[in-house]
């Protein structure tokens, strides 16, 4: 490979090796010692693997070309590798089949986890993606089996086409892959031979650029190194279960670990519309997934979304004047009530769908009950993120539902039954025994209702 990219023109492999190290495997080592912000490495243009690229090889291209609709940059990227690596005896493309023969020979990326690896992260965002990956890939590989494969059997026999062949393809493009923004909404996907082989360090930014005018791909050197250093790039903020499900890898007590909060509201509820149209106004979609981080565990838009789809017809106003004046805060305590309760619910529902929970997964992490390094350890560090920042949502949210109910003038109306709205005056009204501040006209009513009332329950309870 270093032959075909020195003679194609890259810039600085004699300064540079490939080496094992005892975290990350297989990665680059400096040979000399390189400044911050220093150029390290250029792969020319003619040597990576572009959409371009593969649309331009002259038995793959016109293939391509009679795809409609056209295949994505991913699939059309995993079948130009593919192609490469089956074209054993043809000298043209002897070249880039030095790059192939480096790459992994097999991925650590979840879609591969057996079930019971997979199940340590039960109830994570890890295990229904994954799930639906290994789903999204067997729908995607028919497709090209009756798209390609089968229209063109002399140039993809199924021996070297099979559906482990396309999930390793894959593999290689999202676990390698770069992308550049190269104008608005448009972008280059591409995959850089010996760049390739550089690993993350989350304490870096990004220190890799593509030049549009030439087309060549070069890396910096993101800190001073010396002669023997592991050289990294930056892949991005990424959370360990998009690492895992991408990559192949995760990093412990990693910052950017996230919990995808998927907002939606049935088209059924009442003033839907209306609401659809102050989710926009506001900057929301209908459906929202909102990312929680550690650092941000109930970010503005998730209360700004629920706010919407509890408001009622007379605070439709005093929503629209926040939206205009950009001014979000609690429309008013019972909606802000409403809101914080139905969340610290879900939250707290979505905490006991894990399969094993956060404290029990501590002590087993703890206790070394999966090995360092192993599939399962990584599940069990995605799920320990996941479940830490829903923790830390969930307590955000009963302490913002506490303050409302300490703050609130307006508590629950006493006059009526909390569950069916019967007044005083038609029949006889109970308090709640724990909190006294909600009232109901029996027992029947009491238990519907428990589910909603039992956070301001419990942050009226605090209160008294
Ligand atoms: C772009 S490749 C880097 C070269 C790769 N190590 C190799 O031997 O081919 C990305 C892969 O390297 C590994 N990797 C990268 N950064 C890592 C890190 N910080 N810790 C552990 N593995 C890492 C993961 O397997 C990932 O899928």
């Amino acid at each position: 490979m270093d032959a075909w990219l020195n003679k194609s023109g890259a810039v600085g492999l004699d300064d540079l090796d490939l080496a094992d190290f005892p975290d990350t495997g297989r990665g680059v080592k400096a040979q000399r010692p390189f400044k911050e912000g220093e150029r390290i490495l250029t792969v020319p243009a003619n040597c990576l693997w572009t959409v371009k690229g593969a649309y331009a090889d002259p038995l793959l291209g016109p293939v391509l070309q009679s795809v409609q609709p056209p295949l994505s940059v991913e699939d059309t990227l995993a079948l130009y590798i593919l192609f490469v690596r089956s074209r054993e005896s043809d000298p043209a493309y002897a070249e880039r089949q030095s790059h192939v023969a480096v790459l992994p020979s097999e991925y650590t990326l979840s879609m591969f986890f057996t079930e019971e690896e997979l199940r340590v992260c039960a109830g994570s965002s890890l295990y229904t993606l994954t799930t639906h990956l290994r789903g999204r890939v067997g729908d995607d590989y028919k497709k090209l089996l009756t798209s390609v494969f089968m229209r063109h059997r002399d140039l993809f026999p199924l021996d070297n086409f099979s559906i482990q062949d396309y999930k390793w393809a894959l593999s290689s493009v999202w676990s390698r892959s770069m992308d550049f923004a190269i104008s608005e909404g448009n972008s280059v996907r591409l995959i850089a031979p010996f760049a390739d082989m550089l690993n993350h360090t989350p304490d870096a930014k990004q220190c890799h650029a593509y030049d549009l005018s030439t087309g060549n791909l070069s890396v910096l050197a993101c800190r001073d190194y010396q002669v023997g250093d592991q050289v990294f790039i930056y892949y991005g903020s990424i959370a360990n279960s998009r690492l895992l499900r991408l990559y192949g890898f995760v990093l412990p007590d990693n910052p950017n670990d996230n919990y995808e909060l998927v907002l939606q509201t049935s088209s059924m509820a009442p003033l839907y519309e209306q609401k659809k149209r102050l989710w926009k106004l506001a900057g929301l979609d209908e459906v929202s997934t909102i990312p929680l981080t550690l650092r941000t565990p109930l970010p503005d838009s998730v209360l700004r979304y629920l706010r919407i789809q509890r408001l009622d017809e007379s605070e439709l106003g005093t929503m629209t004047m926040q939206i205009a004046t950009e001014s979000y805060k609690k429309i008013s305590d019972e909606n802000e009530s409403q809101v914080l309760q139905f969340l610290s619910e879900s939250i707290g529902a979505l905490l006991k769908g894990f399969e094993i929970p956060l404290e029990k997964l501590e002590v087993q992490l703890a206790e070394g009950l999966y090995s360092p390094g192993s599939n399962a350890w990584a599940a069990a560090h995605v799920c320990l993120g996941e479940q830490r920042v829903l923790k830390a949502a969930k307590e955000k949210t009963d302490a913002l539902l506490a303050s409302v109910a300490n703050g609130s003038a307006s508590l629950p109306p006493t006059k009526q039954c909390a569950n069916c709205n019967k007044d005083s005056e038609t029949a006889r009204l109970l308090a709640c025994g724990k909190c006294r501040a909600v009232k109901y006209c029996g027992r029947e009513c009491q238990v519907a209702h428990f589910k909603e009332h039992k956070a301001l329950c419990h942050s009226l309870s605090i209160r008294k």
